[in-house]
């Protein structure tokens, strides 16, 4: 039996990141080929590869729960899961990956899909704007992930959860996720 994975979703710049690091259970932490930003940190923020690598390691079928977001491509392999079978996990994902985790969760024994719990982040275009904006992001890249933010907020409704992270209020969301959490591991006790 494993625990439960808190799976974050939501467009770019509404806060999945700072987010995650406030939030005190093991981070699953992806692999991804797009470059480093400023401050981030290899094997904290992400694993950044190259594309080469992660081609590769795809073509040996390493990948679940992969994604190509903005020509980049993310991914975690089974193994980094493991912990789960301690603790419950804090994953940042996009609803792609959520899908298909749930279908490799739903292929193997001992794995409940019932266990991956999706958390929509949700906060207005101009606030990820403003908020990326003032991370110093490249402006092009900026305004590529501010088009697919109309598509990152479909997951919306496909999500468990749906949290407003507004603009100055980031201690109010992170009350309101681990209310989601404690809820959610109260709800998991109950059932052993
Ligand atoms: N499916 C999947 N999506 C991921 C993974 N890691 C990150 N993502 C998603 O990829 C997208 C881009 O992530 P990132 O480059 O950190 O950009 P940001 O959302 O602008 O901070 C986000 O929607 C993440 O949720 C992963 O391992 N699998
Ligand atoms: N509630 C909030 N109000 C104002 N700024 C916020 C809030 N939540 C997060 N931020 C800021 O927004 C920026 C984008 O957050 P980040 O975690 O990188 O987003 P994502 O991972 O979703 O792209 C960061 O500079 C972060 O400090």
């Amino acid at each position: 039996m494993h625990h439960k994975l808190f799976c974050l979703v939501g467009p770019s710049g509404v806060g999945k990141d700072t987010i995650k690091k406030e939030i005190f259970l093991p981070h699953v932490i992806s692999y991804r080929t797009r470059p480093k930003r400023n401050g981030e940190i290899d094997g904290v923020d992400g694993y950044f590869i190259s594309k080469k690598e992660f081609i590769e390691r795809d073509q040996r079928n390493e990948w679940i729960a992969k994604t190509v977001y903005d020509g980049h491509y993310y991914g975690i392999t089974k193994d980094q899961l493991k912990t789960l079978y301690d603790c419950p996990m804090i994953y940042v994902i996009d609803w792609n990956g959520v899908m298909t985790l749930k279908e490799s969760f739903a292929k193997n024994p001992g794995w409940d899909h019932h266990k991956i719990i999706s958390i929509f982040l949700h906060a207005p275009i101009k606030s990820l704007k403003q908020r990326m904006i003032s991370q110093g992001r490249d402006p092009n890249t900026i305004q590529r992930r501010l088009n697919q933010a109309e598509k990152d907020y479909e997951a919306a409704k496909y999500c468990d959860y749906i949290v407003e992270n507004k603009d100055g209020q980031l201690d109010k969301t992170i009350k309101d996720i681990y209310e989601i959490i404690i809820r959610e591991l109260l709800s998991l006790s109950k059932n052993y």
